[in-house]
Parts: C-alpha cells; structure tokens; sequence
C-alpha cells in the first residue's frame, strides 16, 4: 500500500450537492494534505496555474507531492460505503437457489460462517473481500464478521493494513435458532467477545480514525432477552455504532411474534433493548408499519435498503420513497451474500428498479432517480454510519475517498476508432463522445462495473489501481 502523500488532483469531479442534485465541475483542482483532509478546492485550475499559484502558498514543496490527473471524459467521484455487508459471506456471493431467508441461513450461511472459525481460510476470505470491494470502489463499509474473535480482529487488522475504511462487528447470536455447532455459549461470553475485539480494535487504531467496532445483534431471533439487554448497556456505556437486521422477510416477522409476544412490534423489540438509537443502522426495513416508521424517525436510527439482496431471496420491495418522505436517512447496502454481488454500483441500479416495480403498485413518484440512488450510496451512506462530516462529498474539510471513473477513449475520437477491439476489453461501456455529462453519467450507473474504477483513494491514500 502506498503511504499517505500531499496530492493534487485535477480535471473533472462529481459529486451530489442534495438528494436529487448533482454538481459537475470541470478543470477544477483539490489539494489533499498528508492527513488525506480536503484543505483547497478550486476552479479553473490545471497544473501550471496551480504551481503557479496554489502551491506555493500553501508551502508545498515540488517532489513532495503527487499529482493525479483526470483525463478527458474521466471523473472523480466519491467513495461508495456499503452500510451493510457481510465480509465471511463473500465465497457465497451468487448462491443462493430458490431459497427465502430461514432456510437461506440455514443451508447457505451458517456452514459457511462457522467454518471461518479456521483462522487461515478466514485470511483467504477476508483478504480478498476488502480487495474485491475496494475495486468496485467501496471506501468504506459496514462488516457484519462471525462469532470467532480471532477472525474478527483479523478482518479488522486486514482494513487498516489495506486501507479501506470499515466498522468491523463480532456477530451475537446466542438463541437456539443457530446450529450448536455455530452459537455463543451464553449472553455473557458473547459480551466479553464482544469487548475482546473492541479492546483489540482500540489497540491498533485507537482514535478509530479508520476501523472501528460495532455492536453487532445479528437480529432479534438469534439473541436472547439478556444479551440484547447487556448490548444495550454497553451501548450506553460506549457509544458504539450498532447494526442489526429489522423486518426482511414475512417467515420472520412471525418468528419475532412468536418470541417476543408481548412487545407490539419487531421495531420496538429493539427499542425496549435500548438498541434503537441514532447510532443504529438497521438493514431491509421492508415490511414496516406506520408506527414503525414513526419510531425510527423518532429515535433518528438509519435505514441500510439492500435491494439485491432483498429480490436475491425473494424478501419483498422496500418502500424507499416513503421512507425518504418520512426524513429518514437512508443508505445503500450489497448486503452480500443475501445480495449476489460484492458491488454498490449493482446495488444502486438494483435501488432504481425495484423502485420502478414499487411504481408499477400505482404511485409514479415513488421511482428513484439516478441522482438520488448516487446521493444514498454517497452522502445518505455517511449520514447512516454517522461520518457525515468527515466522507460523502468533495468539500474542504472532509477526507479524500475518492474513485476516478473511466471509459477508455471515445469511439468518435480518431484515437478511439484505431483503439475501438482494445477498448471494449477495457471498459463494458461504449462512449461515443456526443454524451453529455448527465447521460455519461447514466451509462456508468446503468452499464458500468469495477473495469470503469481506474483507482481508489481512502483517506488520501491509493488503495486500488488498474494496472496501466
Ligand atoms: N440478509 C441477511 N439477513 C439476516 N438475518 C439474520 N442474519 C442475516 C444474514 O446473514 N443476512
Ligand atoms: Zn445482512
């Protein structure tokens, strides 16, 4: 991995201003210091006028910097952050059968967790989770691991030393709806596991300025009334993030009834474990009532909609619009392997049509635009994990995650023409050159995938690169 460097990066940079806006600036410059902080952004800039002006004022000595430059028709935009995602799932990503949730966990997910107890297949998985991810330009994620502590830390130890920005959670699951063979053996050794990955997170990144811990009840049915009571205190105590599943499949919802018969619904499961707070990202949220939603707004907890996954295993459509109209933030979640595929790209263009499926019910306002599906895997996305100041737009202040997009050269371009056979193997998507930026821009969402993320930046350090 490349250290941490002063750069300059110039051409052309996306970003979204709002939920349904874009901005688009061209011939702009950002300088990113040594702590990968956005410390200038300016207009009508190439690299002479920054020598010229910028950089010497700011002191930066030539040498001492890089400089990165978009080439025409290529664009910078921010880091995608997954708010949900499961790094032991990743072997299974696309196998899934004919299966619904209580039986998908059973057949698929469980074995496959269970067997990363196994210290060095879990180096195997996790290694390549964070490089696969990182290609498809996820800069930060949300990591649901497994019950083992050491395999857990390692994931941990695994972001930091790639560099990906990641919350990391031991899984708790403690109830008999999990094989014996892959359960904690009581509420109070799944807290001490729990608080032996959080000592070792504080150990090797203690301001949790990249990698942080997260508690991680892996949904009302797996845990009993005591550890989610404990979680809840520990949450109190702490101040960690905390993730869980809420409402994804109709068999579960009856589950939840069944267990907790005298709480009046899944949502306020959590609540009366003091686990729905504004630092809760709950993933699916489909098959909400009215007062649900009410009391998420309520207590400000975040949504992590996972729409490939939530047609992957036939969970149901999430009301997107009516979650967004209720001024609840929202975010985009692979949740991978429930979902196939390890990337947000897929899963922003899975957000468009299931929201299109919502519309064919009816209510035509309820599609999702291609803006606002950018805005949740962006902005939306740091608002659900609670780093809104620090990632999610190009403003001074913030840190550079970053991903530059191509597509290769133009197919009008003479250059392009000669180049034409080469090019289709470089990038699934075939520009012409008459498009303007918005519909470049529709073509990358709609056809794009990780052959279009030239390099990513976290933090202001190269973390992937097309080999040139
Ligand atoms: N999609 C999904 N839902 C869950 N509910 C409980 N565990 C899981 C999981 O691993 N994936
Ligand atoms: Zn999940």
């Amino acid at each position: 991995m490349s250290p941490t460097k002063k750069s300059l990066f110039l051409g052309s940079f996306v970003h979204c201003k709002s939920l349904d806006e874009l901005e688009t600036r061209h011939d702009a410059a950002v300088f990113v210091d040594e702590h990968g902080v956005i410390v200038a952004i300016e207009q009508d800039m190439d690299l002479q006028r920054a020598k010229d002006t910028l950089i010497p004022q700011m002191g930066w000595v030539e040498g001492e910097y890089a400089v990165h430059m978009a080439k025409k028709g290529e664009f910078f935009f921010p880091g995608f952050i997954d708010t949900h995602i499961h790094a032991p799932q990743f072997p299974n990503a696309g196998i899934f059968g004919k299966s619904t949730l209580l039986d998908w966990l059973l057949k698929y997910t469980f074995p496959m967790e269970s067997s990363l107890a196994n210290l060095s297949k879990a180096q195997m998985v996790y290694n390549r989770c964070v490089k696969r991810t990182l290609s498809h330009g996820t800069t930060t994620a949300s990591y649901y691991a497994t019950i083992h502590v050491p395999a857990t830390n390692l994931l941990a130890d695994l972001c930091l030393s790639i560099g990906q920005r990641a919350f990391i959670g031991r899984c708790c699951m403690d109830s008999d709806m999990s094989p014996d063979t892959y359960r904690d053996e009581s509420p109070q050794q799944a807290i001490e596991a729990t608080k032996a990955t959080i000592s070792h997170i504080s150990s090797i990144d203690p301001s949790y300025s990249l990698v942080s811990p997260i508690l991680t009840p892996r949904f009302a049915p797996s845990c009993s009334s005591e550890l989610m009571t404990s979680l809840g205190a520990l949450h109190k105590e702490t101040d960690l993030p905390i993730q869980t599943h809420i409402s994804e499949n109709v068999g579960e919802l009856a589950l939840v009834k069944q267990l907790f018969p005298d709480i009046k619904d899944y949502t306020s499961v959590y609540d009366s474990f003091s686990l729905l707070t504004r630092k809760t990202i709950l993933a699916h949220a489909i098959h909400l009532s009215d007062d649900e939603i009410a009391l998420i707004k309520e207590r400000k907890a975040k949504i992590s909609h996972c729409p490939c996954s939530n047609s992957s295993i036939t969970s149901g459509t999430c009301k997107v619009r009516q979650l967004l109209d209720n001024g609840i933030d929202i975010g985009l979640g692979t949740d991978m392997s429930g979902g196939y595929s390890p990337s947000i790209l897929e899963a922003l263009r899975q957000a468009v049509l299931v929201s299109r499926h919502v519309a064919m019910g009816g209510d035509d306002n309820t599609k999702l635009s291609i803006e606002e599906v950018l805005y949740l895997a962006t902005r939306g996305g740091a608002k659900v994990v609670n780093l809104e100041d620090k990632i999610g737009g190009f403003d001074v202040g913030k840190e550079w995650d970053a991903q530059l997009i191509g597509f290769g050269a133009d197919i009008s371009d003479e250059e392009g023409a000669t180049d034409e056979i080469n090019q289709m193997d470089e990038s699934p998507v075939d520009m012409f050159g008459w498009e303007t930026w918005d519909d470049r821009i529709a073509k990358w969402v709609y056809n794009g995938d990780d052959r279009n993320t030239l390099a990513v930046w976290v933090k202001g350090r190269l973390v992937h690169e097309i080999r040139k």
